[in-house]
């Protein structure tokens, strides 16, 4: 069934009393479809009229019955003898009755206003984690030798410290301490706990040579010190970032454990000799516990870098075991006395976030550790103990994203998702540098699936659209290889038409996906093509990319999907705006109770969000209205509308001619539909997971499934998903309050935050959220998915 989105194509009954506009260029269909569109437009403003007219009339003439007779109408009878449509004309049955996705009725209305602050022009803000270049800082005042500061600078070109690079080596290159690294995204944390490690290391060297006391290190001197990541892809890049700065000291050997290899080659490897090692914790422990060659009786430095993932991701009790071996190997016999190293192990904690789970971590883990911040007024008390750092914990959390990141927010109805996001994209890339890059986050691996094939889908399979008007499971489907990279369609659509089919995103754009479903192999090569492609790149993705990947040139992100917290939302934004570089990141949010989320990302941003509709970003994307179409007509005279209604700005047909041209791809074959759902179950199931301090933004019960379906080129709400999903019965009018139900809404009040669970099972909606918050992270994202070692 038809939603209330879903317009039927009256036929024109001549009633039309404005000319329409002349439509050229792109194909035949879409020129149709902008037609109908604009057709439909006018006659459900005329029909609205009408309709307004006849509930007048009729109230009036009520009145007067009332005064003549005592029998008066009962209101709700009253009520529901006012036509709420046109009848069709005579002929009707005549005409070739049509579906026209109607993207701009029914749609709530926003409840955020435009802020003041939007129109006014914001000062330029200062970059918050920028290198300094006040003149003062650089690396050999902060004590780094002249060798590595001139590779820093010739071969890295690394000119001068970020402020949380100068702190750290204030504090660590001369001093033997254990330090809790708390700074903001893309503010070059590694550099800051891998410059004093190598620049000790490298000082030992040069004892030996000036004194000939020291042995020069080398790699079987021992391993001194290891760095554990929470995933694969992290560890990978820290060891690049590592492998570079040692090119200045050859003799210091590197090395990872990360698993995705056989154990024997790391096995081989580790009884080789390494110097510094980074590692994965599972990984890292299997190795300690099994491998006898594996001797760390040596190390005295251990870096927990990204330390809330790490607690996030469950590594809490390998690290305590870790902590534990190597705390005993410091009493092995093996170990050596060096002078210039630290006499005992040094743990350096890097996290974004003072939260619970990260003090934890520094319970097990610190003594007396410093606490390193860039900012110079939250550094007064420096020295902590682990009690002290609880006690600190209790102020808020302090992360912010870089100042200089440009937020906003895009109040987009639920029908206009997918147009809108082609349109923001489109908006996104235009004008853009060549080598300009964004990513766009999603909640749920099928839906990056699914719309990676939408934003991608080639000529080819257009064609085959074209030739079918109603959907074909019984076509064989096209043998699509499993690709996670391609280049942006082309259409056929000339230039400089008329623009009655959409347009590209882009001519060059290099279109990427990456999720957690995704084979390791496939998924470094797509982050790997991502960060080097000289074209303009989009990559399509779920939360697998929002911690601590440095993806080079990345200009803008847009959270299509919101994060499920805060945190994870400023990991997401914080993937622009790096070292000093400017950004500007954006969030879908749908009009209505998801608006209160603008209090979050208010709370989350240093200058309030710019806020935008989806009618802004379509208007923009799409060309503006021509004059012809906003010239106001004169009244008509007589009788009749004394006003005509106004037509539709041009972008309306376009988007529409968009979407249509979506759904038809989607109807087309039955495995692009049934991705579609998926996508679109995937994706309402993932929405009952955000954290409870959030929740009341995302109310499960508030979603227009029906409006929903269209954002995944369905035209109707898929029957039978079996989500355990309920949406409650303010969710959207519908026909009747019914259609909008999964299951018939029989069933539990409160079970769309269940996943399958069944509701006896789960008798407390929070632990159930939080369990499916959870499975939605092994889901996307999390250990399983990168088969962490
Ligand atoms: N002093 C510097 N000058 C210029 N660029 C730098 C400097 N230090 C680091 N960078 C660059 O800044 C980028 C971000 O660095 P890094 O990944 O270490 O940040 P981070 O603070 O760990 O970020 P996240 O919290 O997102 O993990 C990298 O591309 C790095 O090369």
């Amino acid at each position: 069934m038809a939603d209330d989105g879903m317009m039927l194509n009256m036929v024109d009954d001549g009633s039309a009393f404005r000319a329409l506009p002349v439509y050229k260029g792109g194909h035949w269909k879409d020129r149709l479809t902008a037609r109908k569109a604009a057709q439909h437009y006018q006659k459900r403003v005329a029909t609205q009229k009408q309709t307004e007219a006849d509930a007048a009339r009729a109230a009036k003439r009520r009145r007067v019955e009332k005064t003549e007779s005592d029998e008066a109408v009962p209101e709700r009878h009253v009520a529901t003898t006012i036509p709420i449509a046109p009848k069709p004309p005579p002929n009707a049955d005549e005409q070739p009755k049509q579906f026209i996705s109607s993207l701009f009725t029914s749609n709530p209305v926003p409840k955020t206003q435009a802020e003041e602050t939007n129109a006014v022009d914001r000062d330029p803000v200062m970059p918050s984690n920028a290198p300094l270049d006040d003149g003062l800082s650089n690396f050999t005042a902060l004590g780094l030798s002249p060798t590595l500061a001139s590779h820093l600078l010739h071969k890295m070109d690394v000119k001068a410290p970020t402020a949380i690079q100068e702190t750290a080596l204030k504090e660590l290159l001369k001093t033997d301490t254990d330090a809790f690294i708390q700074a903001e995204t893309g503010s070059g944390k590694t550099l800051a706990y891998l410059l004093p490690i190598v620049q000790r290391l490298m000082n030992v060297s040069k004892a030996e040579q000036e004194d000939g006391s020291v042995g020069r290190i080398h790699r079987n001197s021992g391993l001194f010190a290891i760095i554990l990541a929470p995933t694969r892809e992290l560890s990978k890049q820290i060891s690049v970032v590592l492998k570079s700065l040692l090119r200045c000291a050859h003799w210091i050997v590197p090395g990872t454990v990360i698993g995705g290899e056989k154990k024997k080659s790391e096995k081989a490897r580790l009884r080789k000799g390494l110097n510094i090692l980074v590692a994965t914790p599972g990984r890292l422990y299997d190795h300690l516990t099994t491998t006898k060659s594996f001797d760390a009786s040596n190390v005295r430095w251990l870096v927990l870098d990204e330390g809330d993932r790490l607690m996030e991701l469950g590594f809490f009790d390998e690290i305590h075991r870790i902590v534990g071996r190597l705390n005993n190997a410091m009493k092995d016999p093996r170990r050596k006395d060096i002078p210039g190293l630290p006499t005992s192990r040094n743990t350096t904690l890097c996290s974004a976030t003072l939260k619970s789970d990260v003090e934890r971590l520094g319970e097990i883990s610190l003594k007396n550790a410093v606490h390193v911040q860039a900012e110079a007024g939250d550094r007064d008390d420096e020295q902590h103990d682990e009690k002290e750092e609880v006690k600190d914990s209790d102020k808020p959390d302090v992360f912010m994203p870089p100042a200089q990141l440009q937020q906003s927010y895009v109040v987009v109805p639920a029908k206009m998702r997918l147009v809108t996001l082609y349109a923001y994209l489109k908006q996104v890339f235009a004008g853009a540098k060549p080598d300009s890059k964004a990513i766009v986050f999603m909640s749920c691996s099928d839906s990056v699936d699914f719309h990676f094939d939408v934003l991608t889908r080639t000529k080819e399979e257009e064609d085959d659209d074209d030739t079918a008007q109603e959907p074909s499971p019984t076509k064989k489907p096209i043998n699509r290889p499993i690709r996670t990279s391609t280049t942006s369609t082309t259409t056929t659509t000339p230039p400089n038409a008329t623009h009655a089919s959409a347009p590209t995103i882009s001519p060059n754009l290099h279109v990427h996906k990456l999720h957690g479903k995704l084979p390791q192999p496939l998924r470094t090569a797509t982050l790997s093509s991502f960060a080097t492609t000289p074209r303009p790149a989009l990559l399509l993705c779920t939360d697998v990319a929002s911690r601590g990947l440095d993806l080079p040139r990345v200009d803008a992100v847009l959270e299509f999907d919101p994060a499920f917290s805060a945190q994870d939302h400023l990991h997401r934004v914080g993937r622009t705006a790096r070292a000093g570089r400017p950004g500007a990141a954006a969030v879908f949010l749908l009009p209505g109770p998801e608006e209160a989320y603008v209090d979050v990302l208010a709370r989350a941003a240093r200058t309030p969000p710019r806020r935008r509709t989806a009618d802004d970003v379509c208007a923009a994307a799409f060309g503006p209205s021509p004059a012809s179409t906003s010239a106001s007509a004169s009244p008509a005279k007589g009788r009749g509308p004394a006003t005509p209604p106004p037509p539709p700005p041009r972008w309306h047909a376009l988007a529409t001619a968009y979407q249509l041209r979506a759904e038809r791809w989607a109807l087309a074959r039955a495995e692009r539909g049934a991705a579609a759902r998926r996508a679109f179950a995937a994706h309402v199931r993932a929405y009952a997971t955000h954290v409870a301090a959030e929740r009341a933004a995302f109310d499960l019960r508030a979603l227009h499934l029906g409006h929903l379906a269209k954002a995944f080129a369905l035209r109707e709400r898929p029957a039978g998903m079996g989500m355990g999903v309920r949406v409650g019965v303010g969710a959207g009018k519908g026909k009747a309050g019914g259609g909008e139900r999964e299951g018939g809404g029989k069933r539990g009040r409160r079970d769309g935050e269940r996943d399958g669970d069944g509701a006896a099972a789960a008798p407390d909606p929070d632990e159930a959220r939080r369990k499916m918050r959870a499975k939605m992270k092994m889901a996307m994202d999390a250990a399983s998915e990168f088969n962490i070692g």
